[in-house]
């Protein structure tokens, strides 16, 4: 087993990768990175034109990322990612010198449009059934119930993690 842990706060577009991954590194003391950092500029122009990401878009994306994460030395790093797709999820999963976690934020697709419509943020509303459609868990993730308030989310994953 790897010596370094990645802790993958995944899911669709407003489920909320972003504000459970920063609580949770302020919680454990230790560096988050946040995915959207590491899209090309093309990336983000595809997706502010309403236009899904494929896998190919992906593989610079994750590979920055991950090139990133390698940088650091901590011992533990959470991330941001969507990681919709199996693809995605195997590029984390085998990166050298990490053992990967992936916590899945379960929020209902009504939930996920107010909290779209109700940000600023790049990626538009209407790919929102498309990030739906792609969403793969995986079977080794840890769902949580990502309506509960950030600090309940936020100690359930220390909880789980703990087991
Ligand atoms: N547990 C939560 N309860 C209520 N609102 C939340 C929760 N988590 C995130 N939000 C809000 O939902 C919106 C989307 O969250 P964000 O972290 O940007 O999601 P993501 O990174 O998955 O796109 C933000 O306005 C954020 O403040
Ligand atoms: O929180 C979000 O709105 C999304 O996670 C977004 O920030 C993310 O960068 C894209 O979702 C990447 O594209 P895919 O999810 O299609 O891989």
């Amino acid at each position: 087993m790897a010596d370094r842990r990645l802790i993958v706060i995944m899911g669709p577009s407003g489920c909320g990768k972003s504000t459970v991954a920063r609580a949770l590194s302020d919680a454990l003391d230790v560096p988050m990175l946040e995915g959207d950092d590491y899209h090309p500029e093309k990336n983000l122009a595809k997706m502010a034109s309403g236009v899904p990401l494929d896998d190919s878009d992906r593989i610079g994306w994750i590979e920055s990322m991950l090139k990133s994460a390698n940088y650091g030395n901590a011992p533990v790093m959470v991330v941001a990612c969507s990681a919709l797709t199996p693809f995605v999820q195997e590029r984390l999963s085998n990166a050298p010198d990490f053992d990967v976690r992936f916590i899945h934020l379960n929020v209902p697709r009504e939930e996920l449009v107010k909290r779209m419509e109700n940000r600023e943020h790049f990626m538009p509303v209407s790919l929102l059934q498309s990030q739906l459609d792609t969403l793969s868990v995986p079977d080794s993730a840890l769902t949580v119930d990502g309506l509960a308030d950030v600090e309940t989310i936020t100690d359930a994953i220390i909880s789980q993690l703990e087991h």
